[in-house]
Order: C-alpha cells, then structure tokens, then sequence
C-alpha cells in the first residue's frame, strides 16, 4: 500500500520532506501541494517532477479524497487550523514543530483527536529518532548510569536572521530540548528559570543571546540547557546526563579525524539539515510504516506537543519575569497513554 501524502508549506523543510517521501523512502507518494506563496508550490511540483495537485489552500486540499496524510510545514501559528481540519476530516497528520502556538490550541488537537478515537496525528520531534539519542535512552532505562541526577545540554546554531527575537529561543531552538529532555528521563516538568548572561556582540536589540534555562523535574532532575543561536563557529547539540553510577554523553557528530598542518581535526556540520538528516529520514520511515501496518502512527502524539506547548509558555514566562515559574499540566488521557505489552 503506498500512502498518500498532502503537503501544506512548500518552504525549508517541506521541500526536505517531500524529497525525502519521492527519493529516499518507500511506500509514500506525494499527491497534493499547497503554500500562501503559490508560485513555491508551482515550483516544487517542478523541482521534484511530482505528480501532484497544487491547490489554492488547506482546506481544498484536506478536502481531496486521495489525500490519506497531510504534512503541515506552513509557519507555527497555522498550524493549529490545519491539523484540527484534517483530524475533522479523518486524515493522518504529520505536523512539524510547533503543533500549536498556544497550551489552549493543542488541547483542541487533543480533543479532536479524541473525538475520532484513534490516534491521527505525530507531531515532528525528530530528535527521538536520532541514533545517539535513542543509545542515551538505552543506557538511562537500562539503569546504566544509575538515576539521573543532572542534565547539562546546549542547543547552538551559528547565526540567526533579524526576525528572531528572544522569545524565540524558545518556541523554535529550546522547543527541541523540551520534548527530547523528559523523553530521555522519563520524568514530568515541574518548573523553570532563565538567565542571560552577558549578551554576544552578534546578536541584534531584540535578541538576547545566549540564554541559560534551569528545568527542574517533578522527580528532582535539574537540567541546565544553554541556548546560543549565534554562536558562530557551526551547529551544535550537546547533551551530557550525569547518573548516580555514571555519566553518558550525546555522541559527536561522526566526522573523519584529519592531520595536517601540524593539526589533529574533526569538523563540525553548520546547519540542523545535516545533522539530523538521518533522524528525519528514520522518523518519516517510521511514520510511513506505522500507518501503513498499524492503523496509527507511534512517535510523538498531539499531547506531546501539547507537553512542549505548556513547557514553552512557562519558559517565556520565565524569560520576561526572571523568576522560577511552574510548569503544571492537565492530567493527561487515558487514550495517550502507551500501550503496555500484554505478558504470555
Ligand atoms: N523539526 C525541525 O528540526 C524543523 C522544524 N521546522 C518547522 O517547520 C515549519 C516550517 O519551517 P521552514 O520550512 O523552515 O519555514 P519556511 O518559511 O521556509 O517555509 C514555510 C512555508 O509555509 C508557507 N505557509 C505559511 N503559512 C501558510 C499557510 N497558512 N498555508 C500554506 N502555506 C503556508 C510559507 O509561504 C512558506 O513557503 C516551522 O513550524 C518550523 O518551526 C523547521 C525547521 C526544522
Ligand atoms: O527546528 C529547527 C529550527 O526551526 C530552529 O531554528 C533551530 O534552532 C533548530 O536547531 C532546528 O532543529
């Protein structure tokens, strides 16, 4: 069966992801493009010789019958109308980060969601499918490290446009670490506080860069996440867990070690295309199959996003008052709950 892809915002990564859907993985096609600008729409179609309906909006194209996925990769604040239509017209839905702007807007995701009763949407937190993540997870849940105690990550990107100001830290860069860090801990967030240190002369008036956020956990996990998005030297992600019996670290980037000119080298990759290449390509795999074979997706649910939205809003919070603010969920749905294995 090949599943059959719309695809809503044809910029940045909407184009990856079409590329990665007709070139690199099986049992997807795309079928149908739409984008506000739609000369890119056009473009794309062209670019990658698809087979495919440019319509005029979402709504047209939710509303094709040969559309079995929509793939949201408009801007954050349009995503919430999109998924809640498609979820309303019973589509699977493959959102990129943020799935709603706001707390509020991803519970009506949710309660959509619920309403069709069964599980329709994954929300793009490739990082769960990056391999040194995934061996992290492995050596924390196999109690390698003991219980984890401390959590020491940054996130940083070498530069940013003039568009990006400070709340962004964290509904575009930190929003990565939000949802990957109690994934990894298996622990609930229960407050945050921010500080700047002193700001980097490349960043512009409405950016304060870096900043230094401390999460803590309901089980007492303090996770201290750097922000730095103009760091300039390339793109960086670290994340060092430190355990009651031991410490595992992310794995570097795998480069091949170069001597020469009385130096011993490794490079670094400058932009998140490349470095989570595979992660995206395993997770839209994953998608693809779990639909496929399972009826619904498996990988980061609407409450997922729902978790990162509430996490973000009381970081924002933090950013503007300097104090530790709490980070209180509602109580979530059975229905998201993972399915335990059944013993023989
Ligand atoms: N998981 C990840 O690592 C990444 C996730 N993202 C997320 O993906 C989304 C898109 O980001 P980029 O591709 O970098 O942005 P972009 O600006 O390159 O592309 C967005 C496209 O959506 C179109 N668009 C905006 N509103 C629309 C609407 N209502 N209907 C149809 N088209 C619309 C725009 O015209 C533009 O072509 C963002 O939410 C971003 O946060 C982006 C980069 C990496
Ligand atoms: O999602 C992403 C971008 O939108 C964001 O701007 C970057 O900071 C992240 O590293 C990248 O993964």
């Amino acid at each position: 069966m090949t599943l059959k892809f719309g695809v809503v915002g044809t910029g940045a990564i909407g184009r990856e992801h079409i590329d990665r859907i007709t070139n690199k993985l099986s049992g997807g096609k795309i079928v149908a493009v739409t984008d506000v600008n739609q000369e890119s729409a056009k473009q794309t179609v062209e670019m990658y010789q698809l087979d495919a309906v440019v319509y005029p909006d979402d709504q047209a194209l939710i509303a094709d019958e040969n559309v079995d996925v929509v793939v949201v990769t408009s801007w954050g604040p349009a995503h919430e109308a999109t998924v809640v239509a498609a979820v309303e017209a019973g589509k699977y839905v493959f959102c990129e980060k943020p799935l709603a702007t706001t707390a509020e807007g991803c519970m009506r995701i949710v309660e959509a969601e619920m309403k069709q009763g069964k599980k329709l949407v994954q929300v793009g937190f490739m990082r769960r499918y990056d391999n040194g993540y995934v061996q992290l997870k492995q050596a924390i849940d196999n109690h390698e490290i003991g219980e984890p105690l401390m959590i020491r990550a940054a996130h940083r990107n070498p530069t940013v446009g003039e568009n990006y100001v400070t709340e962004m830290a964290v509904v575009d860069t930190l929003i990565h670490e939000i949802d990957v860090l109690h994934w990894l801990v298996n622990d609930d967030y229960k407050s945050v506080q921010v500080v700047f240190p002193r700001k980097t002369k490349y960043s512009h008036e409405k950016l304060q860069d870096p900043q230094l956020f401390t999460i803590e956990t309901v089980g007492g996990i303090v996770m201290s996440v750097e922000v730095f998005v103009n760091c300039k030297y390339g793109y960086d992600i670290q994340c060092e867990v430190i355990g009651e019996d031991g410490v595992a670290k992310l794995p570097e980037y795998s480069s091949i070690v170069m001597r020469k000119d009385e130096k011993l080298s490794t490079s670094i990759l400058n932009d998140w295309k490349y470095r989570f290449m595979d992660a995206y390509n395993v997770e839209i795999q994953d998608f693809i199959d779990s639909v496929t074979k399972k009826g619904e997706p498996q990988g980061p649910t609407s409450w997922d996003g729902y978790i990162a939205a509430v996490t973000a809003d009381a970081c924002v919070k933090a950013q503007q008052t300097g104090q530790k603010e709490a980070i209180v969920l509602n109580e979530k749905p059975a229905f998201y709950s993972e399915k335990k294995l059944q013993k023989a």
